[in-house]
């Protein structure tokens, strides 16, 4: 197995070109968020795939022709992102023994000119990745990496210190001296590694540095943070706070954990904006002051080099920056570095979450319950004999798998968590049989359930979230007899709160089929099996189980659960690739 499939980027045929010039304003902002990782853009051609195949040195081009026309413009540009840098593809999560995730790649990442960057609950599963961007990342954002409501504790000169990761608040000015008070807030995640805490955006605004920092009255409340925009967030309790003190003050608020796109406006001298995914998309809100009115607007970006090439006007060697080119080759470096083009083996076709049902021989899902955990699983584990069910969530699935070499970035990208396999012996056919419904009427919180009591949307499945955005457009799509004959390539289609066309593209939506929170193997045609479990959920399976048995045996503990296989979530796949697609 030891091809080796090159990195390469693609400004191809497949890509729509916009046909509508940004609207500039008199303070312009660049938004990322939820880049997991993808500095290098998506690399595969099955569509909308090549949609997004922009790389973070054709981004650094981007926005230094943006800044100069800025400049020409005599307006303000800046450039902010909504954390979650970790986890998602190999270029964070693909390091060596003893590397920590993301250090590497962030190198390069913070070469982008952000003006603020906020913390995302990516950062915060390992301390020791909390601790890298206490450490190494924030220092180099010279105190515009904020973490508002985020401490760590550290060890300092023998003593325990309880401090930010980064900064809490940022004052500065623009290039043209309009002054900015920012924060960088995340929802109260819960699932945080231990010695980092995170202080709830409520009690964080009663807190009196919060308050000193409001006090004074800015041109612009910049709110970056890693919050859903929609009205079940957190962010009001933010921007409520601000809206106290100052009832007429420009608020613009940059959100994210969601993965959509999306923006609403909480008063009409405010905008929030969310945006996206996975480097596929570059939010864009203007601000332009008109006597006592601030006039918004927003714009979500396809990143690719077509969209870069129109909004700037220059193509080629005119376009790429030597920094731009350097960063490129930085990440081709840390691809080689890594090893991320070692072909496990050749996906025979494309394999999808959610465009397919879940039962479709195309899904990746079905592919993962169905193939790869019996096979990969048995075969590494001293039990393989034993009959065995397999359970997983299926947010644990990242991504789709495309037809092709599937290479060891493909590995991260469908699956980067480093989640082991558990199981519980002895449960009886009739229990397993239950199992996976159960856990999908019960197991991890709906939105519904959040909302009903009165939790954070943030605190749902962000998972879910995205899937419901997903099939709105699919429905809507397909309840608009007319749309369905336009000529449009594939991609997002965003109906949000604001005036106007978000879309810089318009494109027509991907399929999209409902997908379970749970998923499980094939039932084996015994009494008693092994019930094997991806170590993410153990509570919810062991609660599912006690549930089930209702009292009427012992009911199943921590004690009870035991490691079955010393591979992780995000090695089946390649070892799956190298046994039956090699
Ligand atoms: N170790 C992990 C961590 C997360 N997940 C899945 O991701 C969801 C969280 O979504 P983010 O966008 O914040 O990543 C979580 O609910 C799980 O579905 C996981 O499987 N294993």
């Amino acid at each position: 197995h030891e091809h080796q499939v090159p990195f390469r980027y693609q400004d191809g045929p497949f890509i729509a070109a916009p046909t509508r010039p940004l609207v500039w304003g008199d303070i312009n902002i660049i938004h990322t968020t939820d880049t997991h990782g993808w500095l290098s853009g998506h690399l595969k051609d099955t569509a909308p795939e090549p949609n997004y195949s922009g790389d973070i040195g054709m981004l650094s081009s981007f926005v230094s022709h943006l800044k100069a026309e800025a400049e020409e413009r005599n307006v303000d540009l800046l450039m902010v992102d909504s954390g979650d840098l970790h986890d998602g593809n190999g270029l964070t999560d693909g390091f060596p023994v003893g590397g920590i995730d993301g250090h590497e790649a962030l190198k390069l990442f913070r070469r982008l000119p952000y003006d603020v960057m906020a913390i995302g609950n990516h950062e915060l599963y390992k301390y020791e990745v909390a601790y890298d961007m206490y450490k190494n990342f924030a220092p180099k954002l010279h105190g515009r990496y904020l973490t508002s409501n985020v401490n760590i504790t550290v060890e300092e000169s023998g003593q325990l210190i309880n401090v930010p990761i980064g900064d809490r608040f940022s004052k500065f000015q623009t290039r043209l001296g309009r002054n900015i008070t920012a924060f960088g807030v995340l929802f109260d995640f819960q699932l945080n590694s231990i010695n980092t805490t995170i202080q709830s955006p409520a009690d964080m605004v009663q807190e009196s540095w919060f308050k000193d920092a409001i006090a004074e009255e800015p041109d612009l409340f910049l709110l970056v943070g890693h919050m859903a925009i929609q009205p079940g967030s957190r962010w009001p309790v933010v921007f409520e706070a601000i809206r106290a003190v100052h009832p007429l003050t420009p608020i613009a608020i940059f959100g994210g954990h969601t993965h959509i796109r999306d923006c609403v406006q909480l008063d009409s001298r405010s905008m929030s904006l969310e945006s996206g995914q996975f480097m596929e998309t570059l939010g864009w809100m203007s601000l332009k002051f008109e006597s006592d009115q601030v006039a918004f607007t927003r714009r979500y970006l396809d990143a690719n080099m077509v969209t870069y090439a129109y909004h700037t006007g220059k193509h080629g060697e005119d376009f790429h920056t030597k920094e731009g080119k350097d960063i490129t080759t930085g990440i081709q470096t840390l691809s080689n570095a890594f090893n991320l083009s070692y072909q496990f083996g050749i996906a025979p076709q494309d394999y999808f979450k959610q465009r397919v049902p879940t039962s479709s021989s195309s899904s990746v899902i079905n592919l993962f319950a169905s193939q790869v955990l019996p096979t990969t699983l048995k075969l590494s584990s001293t039990r393989g004999d034993i009959p065995a069910m397999f359970v997983a969530n299926s947010g644990v699935l990242r991504y789709d798998v495309f037809k092709g070499s599937f290479t060891r970035n493909d590995q991260y990208i469908v699956s980067p968590f480093q989640n082991t396999f558990e199981y519980v012996q002895n449960i009886s056919r009739s229990v397993a049989a239950q199992v996976v419904d159960e856990l999908n009427r019960s197991g991890l919180p709906s939105l519904e359930k959040l909302y009903s009591e009165n939790t954070s949307i943030d605190q749902a499945d962000p998972f879910e979230v995205y899937s419901r955005w997903l099939q709105g457009q699919w429905e809507r799509w397909n309840s608009e007899p007319s749309s369905s004959t336009e000529n449009l390539t594939l991609g997002y289609v965003t109906t949000d709160a604001c005036p106007g066309a978000g879309d810089d593209v318009p494109h027509q939506p991907v399929p999209h089929y409902p997908l379970p929170p749970f998923i499980g193997s094939d039932l084996p045609n015994t009494d008693y099996m092994d019930l094997v479990f991806v170590s993410f959920i153990r509570d919810s399976v062991l609660i599912v189980i006690n549930e089930i048995n209702a009292g009427n045996v012992p009911n199943v503990t921590d004690a009870d659960v035991k490691p079955y296989t010393q591979l992780a979530v995000d090695n089946v796949f390649g070892l799956y690739a190298s046994m039956v697609w090699s």
